[in-house]
C-alpha cells in the first residue's frame, strides 16, 4: 500500500503545504492546500475525501477541486466527503452558503452534485475506494471537534493522529495492532508550550510524553510544524528522545506499508 504526502504544514509560506495525504488514487484525506498541487486529472480521480476536522488549512482544498473537477466527473458519482456531523455543518453553514463558495452538494446539478457529505463517528470502520481499503476513524482532541485516521495493510497500519493534543483515548489503540508508520502531529516549539495547550497541539514536552506509547517497530513521523518552527522543534526533540528516531514529513514524501 502506498500513501502520497501533499501537504504536511501547519500553515502556508513558501514551499509549505497544509495537510492532504493520498491513499491510492482515489482516497484523499484532509484537503489543505498540497492537494492544489496535483494535476487535474489526478484531482478528477479522487472519489473519498476524508476530513479530520473543519479547520481551513485541513478543508482549503475542497471547495476549490469541488469547482476543479466538476466538468472532469460529468456523468461520475459525486465526491463522498466523510467527515464528523460537527464538521459537515460547519461546511454547510460556513462554506458551501453560497456567499463563501456556491453549494457543490447541489452542483452542476441538484441530482447529480459534484459532492456528498457523509456521516462519519469515532470508531466506525469504513471500506473505500477502488482497492476497498479498511480504515478507522480514531479519537483525536482538539479545540473543535476531531479525528484521526488509520489505514489497515495487511501486515500493518498506517496511523495519523490528526490534529490534536495528549489523547489518552489513542494508546490503547495504538498498542493493540501492528503500526508500521505512526504520523504524528506537534505544531509548536517550547517556547509556544501555553499556546499549544490553548489551541490543543503538541509541543516538545508534550510529545515526548505522547511518543511513550509508541509500539515497538512503528516509523514515527512528524506532522503539521508550523512554517519556521522546524529547527527549534527538531533541536530540542531530539535532546529529549536521544534514542528515537523521529522522521519529519516533507510533501512530496511516498510512505509505503505491508
Ligand atoms: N490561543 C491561541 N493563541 C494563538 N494562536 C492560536 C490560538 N488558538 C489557535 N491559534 C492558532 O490558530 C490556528 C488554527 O489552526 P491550528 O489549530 O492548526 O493552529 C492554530 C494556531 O496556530
Amino acid at each position: 500500500m502506498s500513501l502520497r504526502v501533499l501537504g504536511c504544514s501547519g500553515s502556508i509560506a513558501a514551499g509549505c503545504r497544509t495537510t492532504s495525504f493520498l491513499v491510492d488514487e482515489d482516497i484523499l484525506i484532509d484537503a489543505g492546500t498540497g492537494v492544489g498541487d496535483l494535476p487535474l486529472d489526478e484531482l478528477a480521480r479522487i472519489d473519498h475525501i476524508l476530513l479530520s476536522h473543519s479547520h481551513l488549512d485541513h478543508v482549503l482544498g475542497l471547495p476549490l477541486l469541488a469547482d476543479s473537477v466538476m466538468r472532469r466527473r460529468a456523468g461520475q458519482p459525486p465526491i463522498q466527503v466523510h467527515a464528523l456531523p460537527a464538521t459537515l455543518a460547519v461546511l454547510r453553514e460556513h462554506v458551501f452558503n453560497n456567499l463563501l463558495w456556491p453549494d457543490f452538494t447541489r452542483l452542476p446539478h441538484p441530482r447529480h452534485p459534484v459532492l456528498s457529505l457523509h456521516e462519519i463517528s469515532t470508531g466506525q470502520h469504513l471500506v473505500l475506494g477502488r482497492r476497498e481499503r479498511h480504515i478507522e476513524v480514531l479519537p483525536a482532541r482538539h479545540s473543535v471537534p476531531a479525528v484521526g485516521f488509520g489505514v489497515e495493510g495487511a501486515q500493518g497500519w498506517w496511523i495519523y493522529t490528526g490534529d490534536t493534543g495528549p489523547n489518552p483515548a489513542l494508546h490503547p489503540l495504538l498498542a493493540n495492532r501492528p503500526v508500521q508508520h505512526l504520523v504524528i502531529e506537534i505544531a509548536f516549539s517550547e517556547a509556544e508550550r501555553s499556546v499549544a495547550a490553548d489551541s490543543l497541539h503538541h509541543c516538545p514536552s508534550t510529545l515526548a510524553a505522547e511518543l511513550a506509547h509508541v509500539p515497538a517497530g512503528a516509523r514515527v513521523h512528524l506532522t503539521h510544524i508550523k512554517p519556521g518552527e522546524m529547527p527549534a522543534v527538531l533541536g530540542d526533540l531530539t535532546e529529549r528522545l536521544p534514542g528515537l528516531a523521529l522522521h519529519p514529513l516533507t510533501a512530496g514524501d511516498r510512505l509505503d506499508w505491508d
